[in-house]
């Protein structure tokens, strides 16, 4: 991709991002809702046009040679476009006769695609009464068909369950095996297990690329070192400040004349020996220290805070086990509150069902039960 830009009228989705992608490599496009992923995606699968800028797959340009550029790619949009009256079956038949497999072939291969997918046992069912799971596994199955060598996912995990989610994320990896795969998340977790490199868009530009832990690596100010000494905060703090190379030391705790301190080291610097021994010298007796580098999530952060983006911090906070926002302590301690005292002040604006009525609906209801236990 050479300079690739889109505009939605005066909105800039994409903007002018550049990159190459090595054969039989994973790579996660990464960032956070509305960072232009699915826009990307869709350039470089021939699905939109590009504002300006050019995609070229396999040494053939999208838009110049659009039958073999995409015949060399396997794509699953966030939201697979499927039949859902027909079998998995029957689908992928009609789509590897749309990506022009042979006729002699398309048996063989459409059974295979079933196979490493795991579609065997419910190739008789009708696509609309499949699991979110098993659809998202008919549109990969489809995806495969015509052996292209890069296959594009479109989120590919969004919206499974927990086990789904464990599948689909081994079924990648598995498919890493033998193609390219470029696949968009805004879930860094998932990115830094599948992905050999990881490109980081923000704001419709593309802010790092590399290995995961190279992101972590060379993006990082530094690491830091957490350290417990005896010792009270200034005296602790003083004697870390003498250290060449330490400029800002944060006091995180204080106990039992204990000071725990985060100290801030320069990028390919080891003071831990320096660190200990200026404690020492002050009387100040380590008692723990640890390094802390950046994880790929302060990666993340930093960059996309760099690109303003305040949707980044959202992503991290989506990905932690759900908890309780300040408001919905409130609606809880009001429930509780007004349990006791026997109201229900949220239901207060809304209708209250007259008791004639629902004396009615539940008799009508009984009637239809015991006329449906008779039938
Ligand atoms: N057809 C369109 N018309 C106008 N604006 C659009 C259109 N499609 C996308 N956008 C805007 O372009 C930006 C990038 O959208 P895109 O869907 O590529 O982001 P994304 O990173 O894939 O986000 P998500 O994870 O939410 O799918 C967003 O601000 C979005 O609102």
């Amino acid at each position: 991709m050479e300079h690739l830009t889109k505009r939605y009228g005066s909105h800039l989705a994409v903007d002018d991002i550049s990159f190459e992608v090595e054969e039989g490599i994973v790579y996660g496009l990464l960032g956070p809702n509305g960072a232009g992923k699915s826009t990307t995606m869709n350039i470089l699968t021939g699905y939109l046009s590009a504002t300006s800028g050019t995609v070229s797959i396999d040494g053939h340009d999208i838009l110049e040679e659009a039958s073999a550029a995409k015949a060399c790619v396997g794509y699953l949009p966030e939201q697979p476009p499927l039949y859902v009256d027909m079998t998995p079956r029957e689908y992928l038949m009609f789509v590897a006769e749309l990506k022009k497999v042979k006729r002699a072939d398309r048996a063989a291969q459409v059974e295979q695609a079933m196979d490493r997918t795991g579609l065997a046992e419910m190739e008789h069912r009708l696509i609309k009464n499949l699991s979110k799971g098993y659809r998202q596994r008919v549109g990969l199955a489809a995806a495969l068909l015509g052996s292209p060598k890069v296959i594009i996912l479109d989120e590919p995990t969004v919206g499974l369950d927990p086990a789904q989610v464990i599948e689909i994320r081994s079924l990648i990896k598995e498919l890493g095996k033998d193609h390219t795969v470029i696949l968009s998340s805004h879930i860094l977790s998932e990115v830094s297990t599948l992905c050999d490199k990881v490109l980081i868009i923000a704001k419709g530009k593309l802010v790092a690329q590399g290995t995961p832990e190279e992101l972590a690596q060379r993006l990082t100010a530094g690491s830091s070192l957490n350290i417990t000494a005896l010792g009270e905060a200034d005296a602790v703090m003083n004697a870390m400040l003498t250290v060449p190379g330490v400029s800002e030391v944060q006091i995180t705790g204080q106990q039992n004349g204990e000071t725990s301190a985060t100290v801030q080291v320069p990028q390919g610097e080891d003071l831990r020996a320096a660190v200990s021994a200026a404690l020492a010298a002050a009387g100040c007796p380590v008692l723990g220290l640890t390094t802390a580098s950046m994880s790929l999530e302060d990666v993340f952060l930093q960059l996309t805070a760099q690109a303003g983006d305040e949707e980044a911090q959202e992503v991290l906070e989506n990905q932690e086990e759900a908890t309780l926002r300040p408001e919905d302590l409130d609606f809880v301690q009001n429930a509780v509150e007004s349990g006791e005292s026997g109201e229900k002040p949220w239901l207060e604006n809304s209708e209250q069902p007259d008791e004639e009525e629902l004396r009615q609906e539940n008799a009508s209801a009984q009637a239809e039960e015991e006329e449906a236990d008779e039938k």
